[in-house]
Formats: C-alpha cells, structure tokens, sequence
C-alpha cells in the first residue's frame, strides 16, 4: 500500500515513458494502476500480429494502428479520468528537445535498442530528469535508475556490440548453422534484393581465384529477357555449385576441415519441376510455403523442398514484388524473406555438412529471437514504477537497479542492488576527452562524420569545430551558404580542411538537439589493418580496447567471447569497485554473449536494435553495502 506522501508525490507528477511495446503496455498499466495522472508515452512504431501475444493492451483490430495511441486508449478505458499523451514519433525527432524532457519530473524507458536508450540518456542527462532504464530477454531483466551526477549514467558502462562473425568463416568456411544463416541474411539476401550500391562480401573470395571479375560483377542481375525459373536456377548453380567448386579449387582451406560438396539444381530438382500457383497466405503475405503447399513452419525440409522454397520464393519476389527489389533488408517480420533465408542456410549447410533446421528454428535465429516472457515485463515494469516512485520523493538512499535472474540467485529471483556513481572517464557525463588515430592526410571529413560522430557517439546534430572555426554542422536553420561550405568540407581530408586538422589538434563534437559534447584528440597515423580495423581510424578512450589490450586477444574464430572492455576499475556509490570485466562477462544482449574484438572482417550476426541488457555475475560486488549514496 501506498502511503499518502507517496500518493501525493505521484498524484502531482508528470512523466514520461518511451517505447510502448512488451515492457512499455505493462508499465503504462501499472503507472495508470498505481495512480499516476499525467503520463505521456512516446513510440514510433505500429502494431503487428507478433506482438499481441504479450501486448495485451492490443488486438488483432488495431494492427497497423500507433502503439502509443492505441496503448492510451486502452488505459483511459480503465482510468478515463487521468490524461495521457500520445506521440506516434520517434523519440530522436526535434520535438523533443531538452525543453520537452524538462517537463517531466521522471522518464522510463522501456525501448530495445542501443541507438534510441543512448540519445534519451544524454537528452535525460542535459534536462536533470531522472532515469529509469530498463531491459528484458527471456526470463532476464534489469531495471537501472540514472540521476545526474548521483548514478552512473546509461553509458558509463560500456556495452557490448552484437555477437560477430569474420568474414572468412561466413563466405568461406562455415561450421555452424548461424554461419549459414548469416551468409543467406547479410550477403545472398541482400546482394540479390537488397541495395546495390552496398558492399557486399558474396563472391569477394571467388573472383580471388579464378573467375573473371565482369562474370562476378553480372552473375547476380537478371539478364535482359531471362525467364525467372532460368533466373533462380542460375543463382542456385551459382551459389551452391560454381562457387563452392571454386572454393575446393583453393586445397590449402580444406586441409583441417571437411569438404563442401557443390550442390547443383538439377542433381536436386528435375528440370521445369517448378511450380507456381501464386498462393497467397490467410494473412495476405505472399509465401513460397503456402505455394508449395508446405503447413507446418516446425518440419525441416528435405534438400529438394529447400530448393523448391529457395526458387519459389525468389520468383515470388521478382512476381509479386518487384518494387521491393533493391530496397530489401532481412527482416524476420517478412515471411517470404524468411522462406527465402531459412532455404538458402539449408542448403548452404547441406554442402558443408551441418545439420539443417526448420523455418521456426531459422527464423528464431536470423531474427535474433530471444522468446519474449511477458511475466518478465511484467515484473520489470512493477519495478520500474517502485524507482520512479523513489525518485519523486528524492528517496536516493533506497535507489536500486533491480536485476530479473532466471535460477534463483542465494534464493532470490530479484537481485537489487545499489547504484553505482558516476563513472569519472565516461565521455557521455563526465568531461574526458577521447583520442583518435586517423590518417589525417587520406580520411575525409565525411569518413570522420560517418563512421565516428555518427555511428560511434551516436550524435545525429552534430556541429565540429576546430578552436573557433566550425568544420561542420547539421541543422534545419542553416543558410545556403553555410550548407554549401560544409558540403564541401565533407568530401575534403582532414589535413586539408580550412582549419586543417593533423596531429595534436583537439576537435569538440557537440550535438545540439541532446545537448552533449564531447573532444577529440586526433593523432596522425599512417597504415591501419584492412581486416582488424576496416574503418581506417580507431576510437579510444572510453568506447574501446586499447590497441595494447587487442594485441592480447586470441585470434578471432568468431566462437570466442573475449570482451572488447577496457580493464578499468570502477567505483559503485558504495565505494566497493567492480572491474567492467567482471561485470561484463556475464553480459547478455540476446544471450549470445559479446563481439569479438579479433583480427578479420567482420559480419555481424544481431541487428542494430538487440536489447542490450547487462547482467552481473559478480553478485557480492553488486550488492554490497558500504558507503550510502
Ligand atoms: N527511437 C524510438 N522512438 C520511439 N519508439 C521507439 C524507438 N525505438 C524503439 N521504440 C519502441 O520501443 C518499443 C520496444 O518494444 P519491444 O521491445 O516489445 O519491441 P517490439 O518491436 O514491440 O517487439 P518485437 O521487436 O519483439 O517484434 C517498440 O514499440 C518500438 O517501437
Ligand atoms: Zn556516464
């Protein structure tokens, strides 16, 4: 029971909560419940068919319809008294800039991905408003508080990237059916549907040895006036046939490992035995299964129905679809793309020797599915709301980050413990510079801009600046001119800017819309390694191994867990340190573990959007107390 001076600290609140999906329909009950009156929610996305099972605030009427307002009026049928606001937006919009989170005297987020948590972090960190954060796979959940200056905040931690793969074992040597996965989703998926201008891995090591680089470049567009069965059976040959038969050409890869075996379409198929009857599924998806008669997504089909479904579905793409051609990326919501993925993996390991799995299994893989538990949201959001509820009565001293464990951790299913401090490195709350090795005279601007402001501190206005001269800037306001100018400094190298950025020169970042900045100290370097650093400039400081720590690593396989985690020791608010290696081994963003920070190219095997929940196993360390906040 709430006492009155919590009833009234929630009464006369207002909050707001991002991302309206299996966290976010629990936790607006349960704010809607515990009396909350004022809440807004922010979500950008529209509901499926896939998420009725566990937002239960949604039926089969409203898909297609806005989360956000489909989710408020479900809970103003129960509490038709209380206002909420609904934003069908994205949270990164220009909206809601740090004069809208300083409306509100708390925001949660129930969200699921790396790139939206980071920017209402720093967005949170510029308003003062405290933070609740929270995170579930499965059966695993975690619930953080952030307050400025009190708590670590989202990013002191450093987290991990998705699970990778190198190059080489997808395109060349895989072992396991994920390679096989990964190699059908990120390379033959989208070199034949996807955007051409992407690079793209598939046939890199078999135009090495011997084909000629023209037959490579053509083999996958479809040739003037070539039927579509010829079409699919072309690739098919081409794919699974020629470029493994390439592949064994190169005898030195197969000493240590089994061979693969080339499989040709008509050794599978008797020729014309493709069937077409366009069938289209209950739900209005086109679908190669339903063409060819296949029911049960959980059977693991014989090498011929993979092929079948392999040919199929690509035909129904180019039929059915063809606008979507050169547009696609995999994803597991499309079920022709999914057809397509999980026939061409089965093939692929039927050459190679690995066991083949059904459309359910391959889907659960591609799609990184982590079967969501709807009691774990649950429990998350109660425990979301019992630290909002802390923080609207100041109450710092009983803050907690609350971890969900699936086995029962010295009997306790629910671990809270306190929230550590500040970290004093992190580039995000405190003020340390970064570094970065770049070669000032071949980088541009525009390398500098994508791969490092963009991607790496994840800024999306970003204005650079060189002492008082600005190198860049992004914004609605800006004059043609301007616009003009940093154009063409974007195409420029760094030494050859106007203000010319070598080594030694600091650079500060800012991005105006989450109000945060950062500086960079650039060093000159010469020659980087393709394969160990493809974006020709390392980032260090706080988002990286050091070089020195890299060196250590063992040579990638792709299986290993070594995290990329600089060997810091941080302090929680109780004084005790952890180091962020403990801390971080038994990370889980999808249950895969962390990338891998080896030596090759790598694919990565999780989408951008993987939750990225952090467990601990170092429970002592979390939980003890020694010096309150
Ligand atoms: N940048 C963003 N702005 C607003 N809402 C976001 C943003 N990023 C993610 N979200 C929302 O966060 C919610 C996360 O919910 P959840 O993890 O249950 O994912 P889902 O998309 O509903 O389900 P699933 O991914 O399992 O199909 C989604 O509704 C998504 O639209
Ligand atoms: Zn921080």
């Amino acid at each position: 029971m709430a006492t009155d001076e919590q009833l009234s600290a929630i009464k006369n609140s207002k909050v707001l909560m991002v991302g309206a999906g299996g966290i976010g329909c629990e936790l607006l009950k349960t704010l809607a419940l515990s009396g909350f009156q004022d809440i807004h929610i922010i979500d950008m996305d529209t509901i499926e068919v896939s998420n009725l099972n566990r937002q239960f605030l949604f039926r089969q009427s409203h898909v297609g319809q806005s989360k956000a307002k489909v989710a408020r009026d479900a809970v103003l049928r129960l509490r038709p008294y209380i206002n909420i606001t609904a934003y069908h937006a994205n949270v990164k919009d220009s909206q809601f800039n740090v004069d809208f989170f300083k409306e509100f005297d708390v925001v949660m987020n129930g969200l699921d991905n790396l790139d939206a948590r980071r920017h209402v972090n720093r967005l949170c960190l510029a308003a003062g408003v405290p933070l609740v954060e929270s995170g579930t796979t499965g059966f695993l959940g975690q619930v953080a508080i952030h307050v400025k200056g009190k708590t670590e905040c989202y990013e002191c931690q450093p987290k991990p990237s998705p699970k990778t793969y190198p190059v080489c074992t997808i395109t060349s040597t895989p072992s396991k059916f994920v390679h096989c996965i990964v190699w059908a989703k990120d390379l033959l998926f989208a070199k034949l549907f996807g955007d051409k201008n992407q690079d793209n891995d598939l046939n890199v090591r078999s135009s090495d040895v011997g084909t000629s680089l023209e037959d490579s470049q053509d083999v996958f567009e479809r040739r003037k006036d070539e039927d579509i069965g010829q079409y699919g059976r072309r690739i098919y040959d081409h794919v699974f046939g020629y470029n493994i038969e390439v592949a064994l050409s190169n005898e030195e890869t197969w000493k240590n490992r089994n061979k693969p075996r080339p499989i040709y379409s008509k050794d599978v198929l008797p020729e014309n035995s493709s069937q077409w009857n366009g069938n289209v599924r209950k739900d209005g998806d086109v679908s190669a299964m339903a063409s060819l008669g296949l029911k049960n997504p959980q059977d693991v089909w014989s090498l011929a129905e993979n092929s079948r479904v392999f040919l199929e579905a690509l035909k129904l793409f180019f039929v059915n679809r063809p606008k979507d051609i050169g547009n696609l990326t995999f994803d597991k919501d499309d079920q022709l793309a999914v057809e397509f993925v999980t026939a061409a993996a089965n093939i692929r390991a039927s050459s190679f020797g690995i066991t083949s799995n059904s459309l359910f299994e391959a889907k659960g893989v591609a799609g990184n599915i982590v079967h969501a538990v709807a009691t774990t949201n649950a429990i998350v959001a109660g425990l979301i709301v019992i630290e909002a509820i802390k923080v609207l009565q100041k109450d710092s001293n009983n803050y907690r980050m609350t971890y969900c464990l699936e086995h029962p951790a010295r009997k306790m299913l629910l671990l809270p413990a306190e929230p550590f401090e500040p970290n004093k490195s992190c580039y995000v709350c405190s003020e340390t510079p970064l570094s970065l090795e770049v070669n000032t005279c071949r980088s541009k601007l525009r390398d500098f801009v994508e791969k490092i402001v963009k991607v790496k501190l994840g800024m999306n206005f970003p204005l650079i600046m060189h002492g008082s001269q600005i190198l860049y800037e992004v914004g609605d306001d800006l004059d043609a001119d301007m616009v003009a100018i940093y154009s063409a400094n974007l195409e420029k190298v760094l030494c050859e800017l106007p203000s010319p950025v070598t080594s030694g020169t600091m650079l500060s970042i800012e991005d105006l819309q989450q109000e945060f900045s950062c500086t960079i100290n650039i060093k000159h370097r010469e020659e980087f390694d393709e394969e160990k650093e493809p974006d020709g400039m390392v980032l260090s400081g706080w988002t990286q191994p050091s070089a020195e720590k890299n060196k250590n690593e063992p040579a990638g396989n792709g299986e290993n867990t070594s995290n990329a985690l600089p060997a810091e020791e941080t302090e929680n608010a109780t004084g005790k340190k952890r180091k962020l290696s403990d801390v971080s081994k038994a990370t889980t963003s999808d249950g895969s573990g962390l990338a891998e920070s080896g030596n090759h190219n790598q694919l990565e095997s999780l989408d951008e959007d993987d939750d990225d929940l952090i467990m601990s196993d170092n429970l002592e360390s979390l939980t003890k107390k020694k010096r309150p906040l």
